[in-house]
């Protein structure tokens, strides 16, 4: 096999995003739920005759070096190289890009979750899911969950998961229109990070009453979020007529969620034009799977 097209790269949203503590080095304990979305960005590769890795699709404001996708297939490229001795073919990478950058939907982590994969794939580099999602962790706390591929519940930083069966329904997503840089939500005095740990006792069951259309929980960075950057307070506050509306991550997207296609139709047909806004379809996992 010389080639992999449309694989897809599907965005991800925070149920609820509890923050529960902060670690010596500056990292924060988080409890969240993680849902797989069918929206997302789609990547194409293709091997090279040479070693060289290349992305072939022009990114506005992320030149080729420090783009996630690059630096998750060179990282792979290390490993193979060290484990085996030799230098795995260069590849072209294409990418279909449709995730807002800093909007809390996971794109970038998404992208190199799905390069980590694909390559692993191409190469036939063997490295098992555990290892792939130990290689991606230090380029993005959301890319092992990517590779672990399934809508999961989420604990400490991010590392440490398990699959949930989240409602079988439909999400309303808008788009603010800003960049919500990460760190800068995380590093805020105003932050709370107390909230206290959810003990989830009869996992399976439990979570899927309590979560989804019904709004289990918060999202305690919107609170920092919506000071900073007033549009994701106003498109909370414009969703927040039609259900339980909510930022995911660390924004800027805000979403909703109804039981039907067509009850999110209907709300995306009021949504006013200064906004993008589209819907989803909770997924169980992820649709790569099928390609691989
Ligand atoms: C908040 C979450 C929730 O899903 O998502 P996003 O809104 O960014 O998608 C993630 O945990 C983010 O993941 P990601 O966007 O990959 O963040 P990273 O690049 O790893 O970290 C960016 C910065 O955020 C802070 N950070 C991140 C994660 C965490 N558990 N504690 C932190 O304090 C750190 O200052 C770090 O330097
Ligand atoms: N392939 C990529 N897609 C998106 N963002 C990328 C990519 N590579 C690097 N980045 C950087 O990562 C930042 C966070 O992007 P993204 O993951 O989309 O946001 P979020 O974590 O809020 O969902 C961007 O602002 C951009 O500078």
């Amino acid at each position: 096999m010389t080639s992999l097209k449309n694989c897809p790269a599907p965005a991800k949203l925070n149920l609820f995003l509890h923050v529960n503590g902060r670690r010596a080095d500056g990292y924060h304990l988080l409890q969240t739920v993680f849902q797989l979305i069918d929206h997302g960005d789609t990547l194409h590769f293709e091997l090279r005759d040479d070693h060289q890795i290349r992305r072939v699709t022009e990114l506005p404001g992320v030149p080729e070096e420090s783009d996630l996708i690059i630096r998750a297939a060179r990282l792979l490229q290390a490993d193979v190289l060290r484990r085996t001795g030799a230098l795995p073919p260069g590849v072209n990478i294409a990418i279909d890009k449709v995730l807002p950058m800093g909007g809390g939907l996971g794109g970038g982590s998404s992208d190199a979750a799905t390069t980590l994969m694909a390559l692993n794939h191409l190469w036939q580099a063997g490295l098992s899911k555990e290892a792939l999602m130990a290689l991606g962790l230090p380029l993005g706390a959301d890319i092992p969950f990517f590779i672990f591929g399934q809508t999961a519940f989420a604990e400490g930083v991010g590392e440490a998961m398990r699959p949930v069966k989240a409602p079988d329904c439909w999400y309303v997503v808008i788009e603010p229109g800003v960049a919500v840089p990460t760190a800068a939500i995380f590093c805020s005095e105003h932050l709370t990070r107390d909230t206290p740990v959810v003990i989830i006792t009869d996992f399976s069951s439990h979570l899927e009453n309590r979560i989804g259309l019904k709004g289990f929980g918060k999202n305690d960075l919107q609170q920092v979020a919506t000071k900073l950057f007033p549009p994701v307070a106003e498109a909370i506050e414009w969703l927040g007529a039609y259900g339980d509306a909510r930022m995911t991550g660390s924004g800027a997207c805000v979403f909703s969620a109804v039981a039907t296609e067509n009850e999110a139709d209907a709300v995306l047909a009021k949504v006013p034009a200064k906004w993008k806004a589209w819907k989803a379809k909770a997924l169980d996992r992820h649709p790569i799977i099928e390609k691989l």
